[in-house]
């Protein structure tokens, strides 16, 4: 019930239209009980069995009549409370469920990289649709019901026990076996649920990553061993679920079952009682036939129990799957009292003093000192693996280190609030995402919620507040800047819509180069105090790649520029290098101070000038194989990258 206890919140949010809800429940079912007694007089009156006035006969043409209209009045006023209850209890449903998803997403929002590291999106899609819609159903049709069934059961009983306690024992006696069953079936039917909607959610992550992979998929022709796998687990999400149902059936037959022995007693023994009376007075056709209607009455409720137990026990174990989404903490945070929030912008001074990380009990980065001043150009090379990717990401606190301390500003970055450092850091990363959207709102993307203007443009549906307003589409001219910058403009107007162009899914396919220009477009357009590109330019040729440093020198102006690249021609023109090795800076200084210096620089930069003599003076073209072999069993890995990129 600890599940419950969490819920609990979302419920009291909405209670009044949950108790206004349950009480019209309440009340049209107490409504409902009445037809059954007009039905009784009517019976009692044709067979004179209550014959109030001995000189007619016991029913009147006119109280007939009367307790038609009876009739009619009761299921008006049942119909009408149960409107009122389905307007209450399903649009709170409704509303909780989105609550529910919006504390999920924003929650979501807020892990680090780390947690996105070990999810599977499939999953999280599963859960947000799936296990949502399950935890719906049990706060909306699901609470109405359980009402519907107390109120059903309490207000039917006062009526049986009224007319005859003899008969309502026997129901009663009924009761502990349907129960006892029911609760068996519900346990069954809630492992198994969690089984279904595990299957479910793995089949949804590798139906994400087959879409997502497909270029692989096809270029790697294993469609066939794809929809082998898919078959295997879409079968054995079948098996799950005919599991399910096998427990869930039964539930529906046996409640049946329970209601013919029952209706079969009551015909026993209210027909011993008719003939031979009982005690506390004469039992009348009337009241056997009314009593038979109120037990009818239910079966519904009956049936109901087990349906009930069904969504509930489904409803919690979703709910406990949500609530794994709401528990996960985000590693890397503020810390109160300590975090500075007169921190709002940044300069761009950088220190690493004695950084290490380590992954398990691999080191990563070893005892790294580093001085960066602001407004600096930085080159970073070495080895693939060897920690440059993580050393960046430890300025935006993707990760913190193992040990020593990171500092901007002179400041401790982990007492600087999160959200100034990365609305002052912007990294190009190595794998740029870009949205199906436009070009612009692409490049736009990361200055919307900081600069701007917001416009009222939500939906008010009726009874819910309006959405919350949305941002403008961001200031072109700035996005225009930004892709001149990147040296994307001219190919943005090459495109059938320009800026307006759909990208992804819904539209043009960027190249690669293409993608690394938009992703640096649309780090530069929020103006950083500090830019990091993660190897961005290895899909570009020369050309654009010297645009693109013009354009970064111009950016660069009063902001710190790191660069990781593994190209001479791309290092060679910053204010300083750094040389990354198995996790240690081994070398910095300027392009030709660690020319001078031999080193792994002064080497990369010997293979890369012989690899271009090569491509100069024809010899690569006219023996390219042998010639790209020869280099690459002498060029250190980085440097082998490099020429197979470009
Ligand atoms: N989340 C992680 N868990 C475990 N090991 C990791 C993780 N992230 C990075 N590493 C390891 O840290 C090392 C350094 O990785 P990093 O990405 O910084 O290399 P890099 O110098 O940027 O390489 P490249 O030039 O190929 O991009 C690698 O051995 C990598 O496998």
């Amino acid at each position: 019930m600890e599940s419950l206890r969490t819920l609990w919140p979302y419920l009291m949010f909405h209670r009044r239209q949950y108790v206004i809800g349950l009480l019209a429940i309440a009340i049209a079912n107490a409504v409902n009980l009445l037809p059954a007694y007009f039905i009784r007089w009517t019976i009692d009156g044709l067979t004179g069995q209550i014959d109030t006035d001995p000189t007619t006969p016991g029913l009147t043409l006119a109280r007939a009549g009367l307790y038609a209209v009876g009739i009619v009045v009761a299921a008006l006023i049942a119909g009408g409370f149960t409107l009122l209850m389905r307007r209450m209890i399903v649009v709170a449903s409704r509303q909780s469920e989105y609550e529910v998803r919006r504390d999920i997403f924003a929650h979501l929002q807020t892990l680090d990289k780390s947690y996105y590291d070990r999810a599977r999106t499939g999953d999280l899609m599963n859960r947000l649709t799936g296990d949502l819609g399950a935890v719906r159903e049990m706060l909306g049709f699901g609470a109405w019901q359980i009402v519907n069934i107390v109120s059903g059961f309490v207000t039917a009983f006062a009526v049986m026990f009224s007319l005859s306690w003899q008969l309502t024992l026997i129901v009663i006696a009924l009761i502990p076996i349907i129960v006892g069953i029911l609760s068996y079936l519900a346990r069954q039917i809630n492992v198994r649920h969690k089984a279904a909607q595990e299957q479910n959610s793995a089949i949804a992550a590798m139906a994400q990553e087959n879409f997502s992979g497909a270029r692989v998929v096809k270029g790697y022709a294993i469609e066939d061993r794809e929809i082998e796998t898919y078959r295997e687990m879409n079968l054995e999400l079948l098996r799950r679920n005919v599991a399910l149902t096998k427990v869930d059936g039964p539930l529906r037959s046996f409640t049946t079952l329970l209601i013919g022995v029952a209706f079969g007693l009551i015909l026993l023994v209210g027909g011993r009682l008719i003939l031979y009376g009982g005690a506390g007075g004469a039992f009348t056709v009337g009241m056997l036939v009314q009593f038979l209607i109120t037990v009818g009455r239910l079966t519904f409720p009956m049936m109901m129990i087990g349906w009930i137990t069904g969504v509930t026990q489904r409803g919690l174990a979703s709910w406990l799957r949500l609530r794994e989404l709401l528990d996960a903490g985000a590693q890397i945070h503020d810390t109160p009292g300590r975090t500075d929030p007169t921190i709002h912008t940044l300069r761009g001074e950088i220190a690493f003093e004695h950084v290490s990380v380590r992954y398990g009990g691999m080191s990563v980065l070893d005892d790294v000192n580093l001085h960066i001043p602001a407004g600096t150009f930085v080159g970073v090379t070495g080895p693939t693996g060897s920690g440059k990717t993580v050393l960046m990401q430890l300025l935006t606190r993707s990760l913190d280190p193992s040990s020593g301390t990171v500092r901007i500003d002179g400041n401790d970055i982990r007492y600087i609030p999160l959200s100034r450092l990365r609305e002052h850091i912007s990294v190009v990363p190595q794998e740029p995402f870009l949205f199906s959207d436009t070009i612009a709102n692409n490049i736009g993307f990361g200055i919307e919620s900081r600069d701007l203007p917001i416009v009222p443009t939500g939906v008010s549906v009726v009874g819910l507040p309006a959405t919350p307003n949305v941002p403008q589409q961001p200031d072109l001219a700035r996005v225009r800047n930004a892709a001149r910058l990147a040296g994307l403009d001219g190919d943005i107007e090459g495109f059938p819509d320009g800026y307006d162009t759909m990208l992804g899914e819904r539209g043009v396919t960027l190249s690669g180069g293409q993608r690394q220009r938009t992703a640096i477009a649309r780090a530069i357009v929020r103006e950083p105090a500090i830019l990091i590109l993660d190897d961005s330019l290895s899909a570009v040729d020369t050309e654009t790649e010297r645009r693109i440093l013009d354009g970064l020198r111009e950016v660069s102006q009063g902001r710190t520029v790191i660069l990781i690249a593994h190209r001479i021609s791309t290092l060679r023109h910053a204010d300083r290098i750094v040389v990354l090795e198995h996790g240690r800076v081994t070398e910095q200084g300027s392009h030709e101070e660690l020319v001078a210096l031999g080193g792994h620089y002064a080497e990369l930069e010997r293979l890369q000038r012989l690899a271009s003599d090569l491509d100069a003076d024809g010899e690569a073209v006219s023996d390219p194989e042998h010639a790209a072999d020869d280099l690459e069993d002498r060029l250190p890995r980085g440097a082998q990258d490099v020429k197979v990129k470009s």
